[in-house]
Formats: structure tokens, sequence, C-alpha cells
């Protein structure tokens, strides 16, 4: 559904990605994991299409399609949907509004999800002006409820957020990705995709993973069976990254 092929991508003239490749299946849920600064969250930005990810050469293609050149609005109609780790404010614009502005026409009941997300009494209040971290993250995830999207990039949906409302999140991710979109590929398997960053892998307690992989400084340095792999991450760090590449990619 997704696939990333030799993807290089400059931040102000410095080389943040190198030669990133990675496939998303249709109708599963990847992981990014990776040490501070690797690129993860520059990753989804850019998979996004938001400015300041100069692509220098690969592609992007979703549903088939290269979206490499495409503007972020046109990536989202085709539906792909982010929840950054810090979403801008949006002084003036409620809540509300944003969320019956980004609603497609769907079967999700937004304001049962909502009340689920106790998100009720922030519809009208500015977007993010104010919010509490864990806040943004059930804002956020509200937004993509409206939106509807079926290939969800998430950057740290747990981050901020305390042990209870993970529990709240991480159900919800769940039900997203479980709920009709109508942008599928193939209509006879499950639709909606994910590519989810995690430190910590909290949210693998609500999300089953099929896939993981690890990016280090920029490139690829394994992939591999998620669960395996924050096991190994958090006995032994990222220390092993160079060999993984060396033995399994
Ligand atoms: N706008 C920017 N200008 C300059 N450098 C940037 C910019 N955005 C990101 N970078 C740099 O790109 C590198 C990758 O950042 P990124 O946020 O993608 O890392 P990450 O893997 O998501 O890290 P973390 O786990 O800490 O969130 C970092 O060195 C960061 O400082």
């Amino acid at each position: 559904m997704l696939e990333v092929k030799d993807l290089v991508v400059e931040i102000g003239g410095r080389t943040i990605l190198n030669k990133v490749n990675l496939k998303v299946e249709q109708g599963s849920t990847t992981v990014l994991f990776g040490p501070n600064g690797a690129g993860k969250s520059a990753l989804l930005m850019t998979l996004m299409g938001f400015s300041g990810y100069n692509i220098v050469s690969g592609q992007i293609i979703f549903k088939g399609e290269d979206i490499t050149n495409l503007s972020v609005d046109e990536r989202a109609k085709r539906g792909l949907g982010i929840m950054t780790q810090r979403p801008p404010n949006m002084t003036g614009v409620k809540l509300e509004t944003l969320v019956s502005a980004i609603s497609t026409d769907n079967s999700l009941d937004t304001e049962a999800v909502a009340k689920k997300l106790d998100m009720e009494r922030f519809m009208e209040r500015d977007v993010n002006v104010g919010f509490s971290g864990g806040e943004i993250k059930r804002s956020e995830l509200l937004q993509l409820s409206a939106q509807n999207p079926c290939m969800y990039l998430l950057d740290e949906p747990e981050s901020g957020v305390d042990l209870v409302s993970i529990e709240e999140i991480g159900k919800t991710i769940d039900e997203l990705l479980k709920s009709r979109s109508n942008c599928f590929v193939d209509h006879n398997r499950r639709g909606n995709s994910a590519l989810i960053i995690t430190h910590t892998g909290q949210v693998l307690d609500y999300v089953e993973p099929d896939m993981g992989y690890i990016l280090c400084n920029g490139a690829v340095v394994c992939k591999g069976h998620p669960r395996e792999m924050l096991k190994e991450i958090k006995s032994q760090g990222y220390g092993e990254c160079i060999k993984c590449k060396r033995g399994q990619l």
C-alpha cells in the first residue's frame, strides 16, 4: 500500500534520510524504532508532504501511485493521515470547526469518539491552544477519526500521556485501524494500515504489529518482528544496529 524507495531527504542542506527503503502492506501495522535524532519524525513528515523536507532522490508510492511530488492536501485526499509530535496551535480555529471541516462522509461517529476520548469540553476551544501533552494527542486522534484515512502515520502516540489515558488512546487507535475507510486498494483485505513510531512500545499493548524497522542515522538498519525487536532494544539498546544491518537486510 505504501512503499518508500531509496528516499534521500535533506533539511537545510544536511542529509537526514539516506536511501530509506520501507514497505507497509494494506491492513498491516508497521512499527518504526530508532534512537533520538535518527530521522523517524522526518520520515513521517516527508511521507505526509510537509514543507522543509527536501526530497533529493527516491520515490514514495501510495496505492500504486507516485505521490513524491504531491502536496499535503492531495496526499490527505488519497488517504494519508498523520498524528505529529508537535502540531501547531491554531488560534481562532475552534476544534469543532476543524473537525467538521475535515470530516469525510463515513460511518464513524465522531461525536462518540469525542465522548470516548473525553474531548467534548474541548470542542469550543482553539485547536491545541493551552492543551496539555495528552490533550493534544487526544485532539489529534479525534481529527484523524474525522478524516478517516486508510494510512495512519502516528508519531509517538503515547508520549506525554498518563498511564490511564494510554489505554484509551491505544484502544481508539486499534478501533480506527479496524474501522471502514473508503480508500482501500484491495477490498477483500482488512483496509487500514499504520506506520507507528514508538520508543516504549506501550501502544503495542493495544495494537497488534506486523513488521518493524529500525532507523539509525537516517538509514534503515534492521527489519523484523517488532515485538522481538523491542525486546532486543530494551535489553541491548541500539548498539546492535550495525550488526543487524549485516545480518538481516
Ligand atoms: N527543521 C529542522 N532543521 C534542522 N534540523 C532538523 C529539522 N528537523 C529535524 N532536524 C534534524 O533531523 C534529525 C532527525 O530528526 P527527527 O525529529 O526526525 O528524529 P527522530 O528520530 O524523530 O528523534 P526523536 O526520537 O528524538 O523524536 C535530527 O538531527 C534533527 O535535529
